[in-house]
């Protein structure tokens, strides 16, 4: 069989017009990146082969012409890829970054440079091109309150976007993207969250602040990163509430766990914007960025199947094999939800008192006034609750996910309409920062939640648990742990910024990947009480 290499190469090109037309374009296929990858791999190798059977060349001749029909199809598959993301999309009227509209790997690169968090980058955007920004070639970000309930209200039908398939095998409570599985699965977690289990976790978070208290009071004079210690407080406390296991972080330094736990969020962190390039990388053995991934993935299982041998899962629901990726889901969950947050929160409340001392003599004034062994009585300081609040404004533990797809059939947001599977981004960071909801946005002013309610111009557009179905399980949880921690280190230490630093690396060296993770905050304590 001969067919002239002229036509071969018009044929090539025709089937990368096909791949796109016929597969690509109709909707997601970021859990088939490897797949797609190996499929390609194995036609390139495949293909001289052929030629030398088929049509009897030498090798090198068949390798070469193989190479000319290859980048004929990549050459027409991305043309027409491009052409339709400028042209032809659905969303091609949204106006954004040109870079943006041509490929997520721009959002990638840009969040690789560290000093420009991706939250602050959006909200850059929308200083530019307003409401609707096309922050994709299959992705906008909305801004705006009404955008925010639409996507996130008791009524909205959005489903979690493709980003949420990031720990794929593995699924979570906050990873299911199969609305009948997650409200079953929620309403077995809501026990867990429950007045009455919480209440049974007072002293535990108590024990674990205590121990907090304990290792500072060792440290006295001596500059330490306190936001480090914060973190080994709800590290510890969520690893023995939610998973039994003590990683003793507090009292024996950072638990290796940890430390590889932090290396594999950074590493992958950027990618979490074009989620296929993670399935891809995945699918190839010896990656060196997914090295720690999978390092803290096997840890994650076998910890579990050690834990799991003192307890069982309910054999209606299939048991423990047909459970396993869930049960390593929400392990992973607890790990990364129940700590991230609350150790972004403390570090930042210090760093805002230490900046406005009166706002400090009143959260002290009002710790006086009470037995900080009663929380009940902790729970109902208004100033210090106030502080809790204008923190998290500023600083939201989730300041740029929570990414949706709209419903079936598509839906109009801020008079745009936004077809079924476009990926949609409403940054908490910018909604909390939005001078349409908060008189000076910018500033720290926690008399916003008191004296000053005229300061809040919307109530409703402070939302750092997020609303509807899946708002935050744990905001009782982490309320109480962040005031009882607050409370302890507030009226035990004097707290200064360490001598040759001005505590801001805390915000400058910032990640924003799903969670926010605080940079350093190098501080040196001075004990207030000897009793
Ligand atoms: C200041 C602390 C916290 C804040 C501001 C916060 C905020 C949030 C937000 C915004 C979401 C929605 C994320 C999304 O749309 O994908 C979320 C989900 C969730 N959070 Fe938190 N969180 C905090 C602490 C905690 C803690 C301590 C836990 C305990 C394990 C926790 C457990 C969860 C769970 C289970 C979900 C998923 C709920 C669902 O899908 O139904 N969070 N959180």
């Amino acid at each position: 069989m001969f067919i002239p290499f002229t036509n071969q190469i018009i044929s090539a090109a025709a089937a990368g017009l096909i791949a796109h037309w016929g597969y690509f374009v109709h909707g997601e296929r970021d859990l088939q990146a490897a797949n797609i990858a190996r499929i390609h791999i194995l036609a390139a190798v495949v293909l001289p082969y052929l030629k030398c059977q088929l049509e009897d060349l030498s090798a090198r001749q068949a390798i070469r012409e193989s190479f000319i029909l290859d980048t004929a199809y990549v050459v027409a598959l991305f043309i027409s890829i491009v052409f339709y993301r400028i042209f032809l999309s659905p969303l091609r009227n949204v106006p954004g970054p040109f870079a943006m509209r041509i490929s997520k790997l721009v959002h990638v690169w840009t969040n690789m440079d560290l000093t420009l968090p991706n939250c602050k980058m959006l909200n850059d955007l929308r200083a530019e091109y307003g409401d609707v920004v096309r922050t994709g070639p299959n992705e906008v970000t909305l801004f705006g309150w009404e955008a925010y309930y639409q996507i996130h209200g008791p009524e909205s039908t959005c489903e979690r976007s493709a980003y949420y398939d990031i720990l794929h095998p593995m699924v979570s409570l906050d990873t299911t993207r199969d609305p009948v599985a997650h409200a079953s699965r929620r309403k077995l977690w809501e026990h867990a969250f429950s007045i009455k289990a919480l209440d049974q976790n007072l002293s535990l978070v108590y024990e674990y602040a205590d121990s907090l208290v304990e290792q500072l009071h060792k440290r006295l004079g001596t500059p330490i990163d306190l936001s480090l210690w914060f973190e080994y407080y709800s590290f510890d406390l969520m690893g023995m509430l939610g998973l039994t296991i003590d990683f003793k972080n507090l009292r024996e330094g950072e638990h290796p766990i940890l430390w590889l736990w932090h290396v594999a969020h950074k590493k992958l962190g950027a990618l979490n914007y074009a989620p296929w390039i993670k399935h891809l990388l995945m699918g190839i053995p010896f990656v060196e960025r997914m090295k720690y991934y999978h390092q803290f993935m096997t840890w994650a299982n076998d910890e579990l199947q050690r834990n799991i041998q003192v307890s069982s899962a309910p054999a209606e629901h299939g048991g423990i094999k047909k459970n396993w990726n869930w049960i390593l889901g929400d392990f992973v969950l607890v790990v990364a939800a129940g700590s991230d947050p609350v150790r972004q929160v403390l570090p930042c409340l210090i760093f805002y008192l230490l900046r406005q001392p009166s706002q400090l003599a009143l959260v002290r004034e009002e710790l006086g006034s009470i037995d900080i062994r009663d929380y009940h009585a902790v729970q109902r300081l208004k100033h210090l609750n106030a502080c809790i609040n204008e923190t998290l404004r500023l600083n939201p533990a989730v300041p740029s996910a929570g990414l949706r797809n709209p419903p079936k059939g598509g839906m109009t947001v801020n008079g745009t309409f936004i077809p079924e599977g476009t990926t949609i981004c409403t940054p908490q960071y910018s909604l909390f920062r939005d001078k349409a909801n908060f008189v000076e946005p910018e500033e720290w002013i926690p008399e916003r939640f008191t004296t000053r309610p005229e300061l809040i111009l919307n109530k409703s557009a402070f939302v750092p648990w997020t609303i509807g179905k899946r708002a935050c399980l744990g905001k009782n949880l982490s309320l109480m742990e962040i005031r009882v921690a607050a409370a302890l280190t507030l009226s035990q230490f004097d707290v200064e910024i360490a001598p040759g630093e001005d505590g801001t690396k805390l915000f400058t060296q910032a990640t924003d990947y799903f969670t926010t993770t605080p940079g350093p905050f190098d501080v040196t304590l001075k004990s207030r009480k000897t009793a």
